[in-house]
């Protein structure tokens, strides 16, 4: 039997008064993927939110107070997310911007340079982070969760804005993180090469 990477039981998702998904399990072996699928405001990125760490599941108090769950997420290994929120000093240049990262994470200065160039980013190094395009953004994105060096990904909408050349790259990257027993979370509304990945459609989970 293969290890666990990730074992999430019993998560509930309320947003405001709407009740968004309730009851749903989730167990991904170290090197699997799950591809979350479910149309606009269905939840995909508060399940994210939650497999994170920063939100909490919700509370089931409608199936009664002598039986509310309250989920449990539990992680083997370290995770990184990549999700709309940059998490980068909009005014110093990309290159301070990581620096600032890769020392919390205390990655080497050799590490950071090797993700630039990974994520084709070297000739942007004195660009402040606000000028960035759309596409430049997830490629810095994506060089910061290199620089993490985390063990798992969640990763939502990993494909928006990148060229074609970009999107091969991040499978390309996706790929190598499962070969070195990661596993990946990805909510994406774009097709996205995940050979034999779980799909989990949200609207099979109502509360
Ligand atoms: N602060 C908030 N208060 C109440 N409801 C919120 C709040 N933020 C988001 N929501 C609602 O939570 C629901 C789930 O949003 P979420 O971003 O998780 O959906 P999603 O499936 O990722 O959507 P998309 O496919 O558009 O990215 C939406 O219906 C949204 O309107």
């Amino acid at each position: 039997m293969q290890a666990s990477a990730l074992t999430a039981w019993e998560l509930f998702c309320r947003r405001g008064d709407r009740l968004l998904f309730g009851s749903l399990d989730i167990w991904v072996e170290a090197g699997g993927a799950v591809h979350l699928v479910g149309p606009n405001g269905i939840g995909k990125s508060s399940l994210l939110q939650i497999l994170a760490g920063l939100r909490p599941s919700s509370p089931s108090d409608r199936l009664g107070a002598a039986d509310v769950k309250r989920g449990s997420v539990a992680w083997q290994g370290r995770l990184g997310l990549l999700d709309a929120h940059c998490t980068l000093d909009e005014v110093l240049p990309l290159e301070n911007a990581l620096a600032f990262w890769a020392r919390i994470d205390g990655a080497a200065r050799s590490d950071q340079s090797a993700a630039m160039v990974r994520m084709g980013l070297s000739s942007l190094t004195d660009v402040p982070v606000r000028y960035l395009s759309t596409g430049q953004r997830k490629r810095a994105g994506f060089a910061r969760l290199l620089i993490q060096n985390a063990d798992h990904w969640l990763l939502d909408e990993p494909l928006n804005g990148l060229d074609i050349d970009g999107v091969a790259l991040v499978e390309e990257l996706i790929a190598e993180r499962r070969a070195a027993g990661g596993a990946i979370v990805v909510a994406s509304h774009q097709p996205i090469a995940l050979p034999d990945a779980q799909a989990i459609d949200l609207r099979d989970h109502p509360w």
